[in-house]
C-alpha cells in the first residue's frame, strides 16, 4: 500500500542530511506542480508500489553522511525505521523529470553522487531517466558490508516520467531511424516516447530481422509492428501495382482485424499509392473480392479464414515483391485452430520476407510456429517488474510479472449460489467505472444480459453484452457502444479477451475463470494498459482455490478478496423475473447447460475438477425454477445439495413477455398435442414381448446394471464432448446444439 508520508507533507528546503538535495526538497507549491509525486512508497525502492510515472533511486549511504538526526526524530511517522534497521532513514524529494530545473538538479546529485567516497553505495532500480547512461558510467555499485553493519541509511527521490511504461527513446531516436514523415504521423498522435517493446522491436524489424515478441498486454504491440511494417514499405517499392501484395497482418478475431486496421491508416497513408484492406468475415466474400479487384489492395489485414479464402480464389494477387509477414496473438490463432489456413498463407509467400510473431503469451504451438515461419529469429521479451505482495517478506523483491505492473488483481472466493448478489455488489461499488465481466459461453452472457438489467439495484446501469454468435453488425455496434461510454458496464465472453483497446476501462471481473489460463492475461489485460492503474477480480468456487497458486507459479501474483457481507441478495429478485417471463426462465436454464458443458472442457481439468461441481448451488446462482433434468442430474453424478425448488409454479404455464411470441408458442403447443394424439392413433398395438425370450428373462445384477450405467453415461459424455467441439468450431450453432443434447427438451 501507498501512503502519504509526514515527512513529505512538512519537508523544509535545504535540510538534506548530506547536502545533496538542497533546493529540491519538496514544498508545497512544487508539490502542486507535480501532484502524483506525494505519493511515495513506505520504504524506498518500493518502485512498483509507487503510482503511475515514479521511479526511485535508493542511496546507501556511510555514518560520516549521517544528518542531523533531530531534526528527523520529530517526524516520527515518517522515519520509523524499518525493524532490525535501527539508522534506517527515509526521506523523499519529489522530481518531475520534464523541468528543466529538476533535470539540472538530478544531474548535480548524480555528478556528486559519483564523487563520494567507495563505501558509499548508490542503487538505481527500474530508473529509465536520461541520467541512466549517465548513472552507469559514473556510480560505484552496491555493496551490501554498509547495511550488514547496520549502517543503512535511505533517501528514496521520485522522478515521474510522463508515463512510466514508457522509455526515454525516442521515436526520433531509432535507429535506423524512422523517415519524416512517420515521425510526423506518430507525433500527431501524441506518441513520442517509445515503449520498451516499441524500441526493442522496431529497429530490428527495420534491419531485416524476424521477431518473435512476447510483451504484456497494453504495452504497445501494434504500434511496434505497424512502424515498421510501414517503413519497409517505403523502402521497397515507390509505386507498388494494384494487386501486388507486399504486407499482410494476420490477427485471429474481427473485431482485433478492425482495431489494427484503424490504428495502422495514419501510418499506412503516409505512402503514395498503397493501398489497405481490412478482410474479415461477417461480410459477403465475393463484396471484398469485387473491392480488391477495382481497387486493389498492397497490404491485407485480416482474420486467417478470409485471408486465406481471398488468398485462394483470387489467382491474380501478386507476391512475388511480398516483404513483411506479423502474425498478431499468434497463440490464439494457433488455439482456434487457424494452423491449416495459416500454413496455407505461408505457403504462398515468398521465402525471403520479414516475419514478426507477436503475443502475451507464448505456448508450445507458438515455438513451432516460429521454427516453421520465421527464419532465424530475434526473441524480444518485455515483462513487468512488480512486487508480489503476498510473498513472504523475504522474498519481497520485484519480480517479473506476466501482467503490467499498474494492475491489482484480487481472487474471491465464493460459492455458486452467491456469486450474482457478489457481482452486483461488485457493480454498485464501480457505478462511475468503466467494467468488463467476462462468461463462460454466449449463453450465460445472453442470460446475464437480459438478468441484470431487471434487478432494481442496478437501475440506471448501462449493460451492454458481447459474444461471438451475435451477427457482425450488433457485435460492431455494442463494441462502439461501450467504447464511447464514460462508464458502463460490458458483459462479454472471450471474444473480447485479446488485444481489444478499449480506453479507460477499470474494472475486469471474471465472473467464470476462462477456460484456457493463457487467455486470464488477456482478459485482466484490457485494463492498466500503458502504465496506467487498473483492477481485476476473478470469482473462484472454493473447490477452486489451487488456481490462485497455479497463477502465482505463472507470475500472474493474486491478492484475497473476502466476499462483502451487504451484498444484496438478488437470486429471488432473478427468479422473480423469470417466473414474469419465459425468456428469462429459458434463456437460465440454457446458461446453466452451456456452463456446465463447459467446465469439462477447462484445460486445467486438476484443479476445475467437473465431477465435484455442485450443481445445485450452481442452479440457485442462476437462478433457477427447477433443477432441468439433465444427464447429469438423472444419474446423481453431481451433487444437486443447497437446491430449493419453487414447486407452486408449473413451468409450462410461464409466458414469454413478448406477446407474439407467446402466441406463437401456444400455437406451436396445440401443434405438437394434435400430432401427438394423431401418432398415437396410427400406431398399431406394441406386440407384447415373449417370455420365453431367454435375455429378457434373465434380470441383470445390481453390478450389471451399474456397470450398464457408467458406460451409457460415457458415451453419452463423450457424445456432448463431441457436440460442443462442432460447436465451437462452427459446423453446428447453438440451437442446433441444444437440440442434439437435448438441452432444448429441458425447457
Ligand atoms: N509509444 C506510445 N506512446 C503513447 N501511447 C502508446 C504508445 N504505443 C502505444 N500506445 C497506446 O497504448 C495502448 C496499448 O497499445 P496496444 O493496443 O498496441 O497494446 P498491445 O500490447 O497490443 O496490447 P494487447 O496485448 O492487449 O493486444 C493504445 O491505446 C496505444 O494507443
Amino acid at each position: 500500500m501507498t501512503r502519504e508520508p509526514a515527512g513529505n507533507r512538512s519537508v523544509e528546503p535545504n535540510r538534506d542530511p548530506a547536502g545533496f538535495l538542497s533546493g529540491f526538497a519538496l514544498t508545497p507549491s512544487s508539490r502542486a506542480r507535480c501532484p502524483n509525486s506525494i505519493q511515495i512508497p513506505e520504504r524506498s525502492a518500493s518502485l512498483t508500489q509507487s503510482r503511475a510515472g515514479l521511479l526511485s533511486i535508493e542511496l546507501l549511504a556511510v555514518p560520516h553522511l549521517r544528518p542531523a538526526t533531530a531534526s528527523f526524530r520529530r517526524r516520527r511517522s515518517f522515519e520509523q525505521p524499518p525493524s532490525g534497521r535501527s539508522l534506517s532513514l527515509h526521506r523523499a524529494v519529489a522530481i518531475d523529470i520534464n523541468r528543466p530545473f529538476h533535470r539540472a538538479a538530478i544531474a548535480t546529485f548524480l555528478r556528486r553522487a559519483a564523487t563520494l567516497p567507495p563505501a558509499l553505495a548508490l542503487l538505481l532500480r527500474n530508473v529509465r531517466s536520461p541520467f541512466e547512461a549517465h548513472r552507469a558510467a559514473t556510480l560505484p555499485c552496491l555493496g551490501h558490508s554498509a547495511e550488514h553493519r547496520g549502517l543503512r541509511r535511505t533517501i528514496t527521490m521520485e522522478f515521474e516520467l510522463p508515463n512510466k511504461a514508457l522509455t526515454t527513446m525516442r521515436f526520433s531516436e531509432l535507429n535506423p531511424p524512422l523517415s519524416e514523415k512517420v515521425l510526423e504521423a506518430l507525433s500527431e498522435s501524441g506518441f513520442n516516447f517509445c515503449t520498451p517493446v516499441q524500441a526493442a522491436t522496431i529497429p530490428l524489424l527495420c534491419s531485416f530481422k524476424d521477431v518473435a515478441v512476447d510483451a504484456a498486454t497494453g504495452s504497445g504491440k501494434t504500434l511496434a509492428f505497424v512502424i515498421p511494417l510501414v517503413e519497409i514499405l517505403r523502402r521497397s517499392s515507390s509505386n507498388p501495382k494494384p494487386h501486388q501484395v507486399l504486407g499482410i497482418i494476420i490477427s485471429p478475431t474481427r473485431e482485433l482485424s478492425h482495431q489494427i486496421y484503424h490504428v495502422a491508416q495514419p501510418f499506412i497513408s503516409t505512402l503514395a499509392n498503397v493501398k489497405s484492406m481490412l478482410l474479415v468475415g461477417g461480410v459477403e466474400v465475393k463484396s471484398d473480392m469485387k473491392k480488391i479487384e477495382e481497387e486493389g489492395a498492397n497490404i491485407l489485414i485480416g482474420t486467417p479464414g478470409r485471408l486465406y479464402d481471398i488468398m485462394n480464389r483470387m489467382d491474380f494477387l501478386d507476391f512475388k515483391n511480398f516483404e513483411i509477414l506479423i502474425l498478431d496473438e499468434a497463440d490464439r490463432l494457433l488455439d482456434m485452430g487457424f494452423q491449416k489456413q495459416i500454413t496455407s498463407i505461408i505457403s504462398l509467400l515468398p521465402k525471403l520476407r520479414r516475419t514478426g510473431l507477436f503475443s502475451a503469451t507464448q505456448t508450445e504451438a507458438v515455438e513451432e510456429l516460429a521454427r516453421a515461419g520465421l527464419r532465424n529469429p530475434v526473441r524480444v521479451e518485455v515483462r513487468a517488474e512488480a512486487k508480489l505482495l503476498n510473498a513472504p517478506a523475504a522474498s519481497k523483491q520485484p519480480e517479473s510479472t506476466k501482467t503490467p505492473s499498474g494492475l491489482q488483481i484480487e481472487y474471491l472466493e465464493c460459492e455458486a449460489d452467491k456469486k450474482p448478489s457478489q457481482l452486483v455488489d461488485i457493480l454498485i461499488k464501480n457505478r462511475s467505472r468503466k467494467v468488463i465481466i467476462y462468461f463462460m459461453t454466449c449463453a450465460c452472457v445472453d442470460y446475464w444480459g437480459v438478468v441484470l438489467p431487471r434487478l432494481s439495484v442496478l437501475k440506471g446501469f448501462s449493460l451492454v453484452p458481447l459474444h461471438g454468435k451475435m451477427k457482425q453488425t450488433v457485435r460492431e455496434k455494442a463494441l462502439a457502444s461501450f467504447t464511447s461510454l464514460s462508464n458502463g458496464v460490458l458483459l462479454c465472453t472471450d471474444v473480447a479477451a485479446r488485444g481489444l483497446d478499449i480506453p479507460g476501462v477499470d474494472c475486469i471481473v471474471q465472473y467464470d475463470p476462462p477456460q484456457d489460463p493463457n487467455v486470464f492475461i488477456h482478459r485482466v489485460g484490457r485494463t492498466a494498459r500503458l502504465g496506467k492503474q487498473g483492477h481485476a477480480v476473478v470469482f473462484l468456487l472454493p473447490k477452486e482455490e489451487s488456481y490462485v497458486e497455479f497463477l502465482r507459479i505463472r507470475r500472474v501474483p493474486l491478492q484475497e478478496r473476502k466476499c462483502s457481507d451487504n451484498a444484496p441478495d438478488v437470486v429471488p429478485q432473478i427468479r422473480s423475473a423469470a417466473k414474469k417471463d419465459r425468456d428469462v426462465m429459458e434463456k437460465g436454464v440454457r446458461a446453466f447447460v452451456s456452463y456446465i458443458r463447459a467446465y469439462k472442457e477447462h484445460h486445467c481439468s486438476y484443479i476445475f475438477r467437473w465431477k465435484e461441481l455442485e450443481i445445485g448451488k450452481l442452479a440457485m446462482g442462476h437462478g433457477l425454477l427447477q433443477l432441468p433434468l439433465m444427464p447429469e442430474v438423472k444419474h446423481h453424478s453431481l451433487s444437486t445439495e443447497g437446491f430449493v425448488p419453487v414447486d407452486d409454479i408449473n413451468l409450462e404455464d410461464i409466458k414469454y413477455r413478448d406477446k407474439s411470441r407467446e402466441k406463437q408458442r401456444k400455437k406451436n403447443l396445440q401443434a405438437k398435442k394434435e400430432a401427438k394424439e394423431k401418432e398415437k392413433e396410427a400406431k398399431p398395438e406394441k406386440p407384447s414381448k415373449t417370455p420365453s425370450a431367454p435375455t429378457a428373462m434373465r434380470k441383470k445384477t445390481a453390478r450389471q446394471r451399474r456397470a450398464q450405467q457408467t458406460i451409457e453415461d460415457e458415451e453419452e459424455l463423450m457424445q456432448d464432448y463431441r457436440l460442443l467441439k462442432k460447436l465451437k468450431k462452427g459446423t453446428i450453432d447453438e440451437n442446433e446444439y441444444a437440440k442434439l443434447t437435448g438441452a432444448e427438451e429441458l425447457l
